[in-house]
């Protein structure tokens, strides 16, 4: 039988790959170093296999969940990525619209293309309750940052996104190979413009310098925000992120951009969730590219994911319809596999149901061998 989804498999990346400039689609694409932790995001997913449960009733399925203090439709929400006006012309305006008519919430990254007034404003003309986050690489100059969270605070922000996983910027092969530095005449990281210590009208770099738990105080005493950690991956770095009242916290090697020898985040989660013990809601992203993934994630301690490179692949081919599509179809396969696992919510979803891939090696003894 052949259902709704016969047909050539879906390829999105390589459908991005012939819209963009080779250098512009490296850039999103690639990873640090041999991208062994790129490579390995997705992979480790592949190595877990799902335990279904049977026999579990026909309640109506509900794959709501409650993040601080809001309730998000689907575990499922959009990782922060730079410059989203390289893969189309609406740029962060667009996916916005599509993460908010899909009611999946936004992180907007610091480095967008649009400034987060704007982003915040076209979310909410698609709804007006939608949720966006602003994602921060907290900077050297306190003022700096300072402006940044006031600015995030004023468009309608409803968390900082602290990514700490920056001290220096990752060795991306592809961008050093290809020469790429700059963005395009015409396009600009915009909420670097107007910041302190620089001409008016000027857009600043953005620093990558190795902050230290004293810094994250200075931004606690800033804002009201929650506050949420991304790039944390050591068990013990997700307890001492507790102990500082942070709000939650984004297992994530950064797709593979930053420490190349990272493990895949969804092999870190069990750690960090352990360490967390349900204080806060521990999210995770890296690799996760169909519903199976969003639930393997969940099992092994995850509140929801998010996701990067799958937004910025639809949004090159089909703009916000197709983030729109790309959405609406991670959901949907969610949905599908919480019911055969035999699950109703997301928090039916256990660390028993998780094993891995392929049966572990006995050795034969010869006799009684067959
Ligand atoms: C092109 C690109 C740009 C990114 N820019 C940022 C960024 O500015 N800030 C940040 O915290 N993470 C950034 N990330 C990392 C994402 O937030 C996320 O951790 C990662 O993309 C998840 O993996 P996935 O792409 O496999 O879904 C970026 C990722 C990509 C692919
Ligand atoms: C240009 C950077 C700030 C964004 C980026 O490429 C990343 O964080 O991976």
């Amino acid at each position: 039988m052949t259902g709704p989804h016969a047909g050539p498999p879906h390829r999105p990346a390589e459908s991005a790959r012939d819209r963009l400039s080779p250098e512009h689609y490296d850039y999103f694409a690639g990873g640090a170093g041999e991208e062994t932790a790129l490579r390995d995001n997705e992979d480790a997913f592949g190595r877990l296999a799902l335990l279904p449960r049977v026999l579990r009733g026909g309640a109506e399925r509900d794959t709501r969940v409650s993040v601080l203090g809001r309730e998000w439709p689907a575990p499922l929400f959009v990782s922060p990525t730079a410059f989203h006006r390289l893969a189309h012309p609406d740029g962060e305006a667009a996916t916005a619209r599509a993460a908010a008519a899909t009611g999946t919430p936004l992180v907007t990254g610091m480095a967008a293309t649009t400034a987060v007034a704007d982003v915040v404003t076209a979310a909410r003309e698609a709804d007006p309750d939608a949720v966006v986050w602003f994602q921060l690489y907290l900077q050297p100059e306190h003022e700096v940052t300072a402006e940044l969270v006031h600015r995030a605070e004023r468009a309608g922000c409803s968390a900082l996104v602290v990514t700490v996983d920056s001290p220096v910027f990752g060795r991306r092969t592809r961008d050093l190979r290809n020469g790429f530095r700059d963005l395009p005449p015409g396009l600009a990281a915009e909420n670097m413009r107007d910041l302190p210590g620089a001409a008016p009208g000027a857009t600043r770099d953005i620093a990558m310098w190795p902050a230290g738990w004293d810094d994250l105080g200075r931004l606690r005493e800033l804002t009201g925000l929650p506050l949420v950690l991304k790039g944390v991956l050591h068990p013990e770095d997700a307890r001492v992120a507790v102990e500082h009242g942070v709000d939650a916290l984004v297992v994530s090697n950064h797709g593979g951009r930053q420490l190349d020898a990272a493990p895949a985040s969804v092999e870190a989660l069990p750690a960090v969730a352990g360490a967390v013990a349900g204080r806060v809601p521990v999210l995770m992203d890296g690799g996760v590219r169909r519903g199976g993934d969003i639930a393997l994630a969940l099992a092994l301690g995850a509140r929801a994911v998010g996701v990067g490179r799958p937004v910025l692949w639809a949004l090159a081919t089909g703009g916000e319809a197709g983030v729109r599509q790309a959405l609406t179809a991670l959901r949907e396969d969610f949905d599908h596999v919480l019911a055969l696992c035999g699950g109703h919510r997301p928090q039916d979803l256990t660390a028993d149901q998780v094993v891995p891939r392929g049966l572990p090696h006995r050795p034969r003894t010869g006799e009684g061998a067959c």
